[in-house]
């Protein structure tokens, strides 16, 4: 039987999972659970043998959508008992200082990435949700979790550094720790190879656009800079948070609004960005507003373009130049109006898109700029499933490098 991996991978309105063969990589049963939490009916899809099975409800939050997936492999398959699972490979957002690499799920990792939830408060509750219900229906499996601040540990100082009052930051351990970090490394090995460019001294970045949205710097595989920070509010507009904002705008709205700190959070993080602008934080709703003539809809996605090439720009001129710019995630892999928008603007730096292949609807990792562009220009699936389930394996097998051995 083919040695598997199962990775649970909870976005902040979706979850994906995909069982992992190890020695090709393909996923042999996946599924999607997304628009979680929103105000129309969550979509599952669960994918094995060729079948696909589809079911249309409203999905209000991840327990009830990871509840309903279990519900889906009795039914359709394949036996989580009889899967050859090595591993169970959690994703979580948030690491913090405490954790740098992968840890076994443990009673005292599990309360550790729980209190790691007031640093991304959107994630790291329903990851470690996810983790206890699967640790308790597959007890005899090490579980594993993969953390997506990880890859940004070793930010250099003055991008991970904010410019707080250095006493106050070291005592509240504030500072910019990024997020979507296995996304970010694995699309950052792949597009080298793919734009075809050495990868030692590549200048390049990565837009992983997806509901939660964020751009990294990297030369040489290694992070120069990312737009998430504390938490992943900061950066790009997102489909429900806001992005940059001044910070001022928390106490006007303490002072003149009388709003507490949970309702400001659930209002930075849960109603703003596109769906605080336009209703929807699903992009493919938006266009179909824009379509319709809403002006509302018009200036959301104005604005999301518009900070994208801000980033842009920004990152080129900090790592002096960009070879490869690529494009991932639910927005980056299937907008190509998104992406056109963003590469029009920047036309005056020679950068060119062929318009074929940026309206070819593929799933192949691709070029989309024309040869004679300025900066290589890729779309490129992120697969944060396969990469997580190569380290959970190895974890499973050796161990984590915080002590901790499965069965120990
Ligand atoms: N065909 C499409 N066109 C435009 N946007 C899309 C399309 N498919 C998905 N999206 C966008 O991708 C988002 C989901 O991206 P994903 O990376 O899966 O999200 P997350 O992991 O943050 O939950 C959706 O909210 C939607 O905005
Ligand atoms: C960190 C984050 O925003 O993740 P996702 O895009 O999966 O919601
Ligand atoms: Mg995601």
């Amino acid at each position: 039987m083919a040695k598997t991996v199962l990775v649970i991978n909870s976005g902040s309105s979706s979850i994906k999972y995909q069982l992992v063969d190890l020695e090709t990589g393909e996923g042999l049963a996946s599924g999607l659970v997304e628009k979680i939490g929103e105000p129309v009916d969550g979509h599952y899809k669960h994918e094995y043998q060729g079948q696909k099975h589809e079911l249309e409800e409203p999905i209000h939050d991840h327990e009830t959508g990871l509840k309903r997936v279990l519900d889906l492999f009795k039914q359709y398959g394949p036996d989580l008992n009889e899967a050859g699972i090595v591993a169970v490979g959690h994703r979580v957002v948030q690491g913090g200082s405490v954790f740098p690499k992968p840890a076994l799920v443990t009673d005292k990792t599990l309360a550790q990435v729980k209190n790691l939830a007031v640093l991304a408060p959107l994630h790291n509750g329903p990851e470690a949700e996810g983790a206890q219900v699967m640790r308790e229906l597959l007890p005899d499996t090490p579980q594993v979790f993969v953390f997506d601040s990880s890859f940004f540990f070793e930010l250099p100082a003055k991008s991970s550094t904010y410019a707080l009052n250095k006493e106050i930051a070291e005592q509240y351990h504030i500072r910019r720790y990024g997020a979507h970090g296995t996304s970010h490394q694995y699309i950052g090995q792949l597009a080298p190879q793919v734009a075809g460019k050495d990868p030692e001294g590549c200048k390049q970045i990565v837009l992983h656009i997806g509901n939660g949205a964020s751009a990294s710097a990297q030369i040489s595989g290694k992070p120069v800079e990312t737009s998430m920070g504390l938490t992943p509010l900061e950066g790009l507009v997102m489909g429900s948070r806001t992005g940059d904002i001044d910070p001022a705008v928390v106490f006007h709205l303490i002072r003149n609004a009388h709003m507490s700190v949970d309702e400001l959070d659930t209002l930075f993080n849960k109603k703003s960005g596109m769906m605080g602008m336009t209703g929807f934080g699903d992009m493919r709703e938006v266009h179909r507003l824009v379509a319709e003539g809403n002006e509302d809809a018009k200036l959301a996605l104005d604005i999301y373009v518009h900070r994208i090439v801000s980033y842009i720009g920004s990152y080129t001129a900090q790592m002096g130049g960009l070879d490869v710019l690529t494009f991932t995630a639910g927005v980056g892999e299937n907008d190509e109006i998104v992406r056109a928008r963003v590469i029009e603007q920047l036309a005056p730096f020679g950068l060119k898109l062929d318009k074929a292949k940026n309206d070819e609807r593929s799933k192949e990792a691709r070029i989309i700029s024309t040869p004679d562009s300025s900066v290589t220009i890729c779309v490129i699936p992120t697969n944060e499933e396969l990469s997580i389930a190569r380290q959970s394996e190895v974890i499973a097998r050796e161990g984590d490098s915080y002590g901790n051995k499965f069965g120990k």
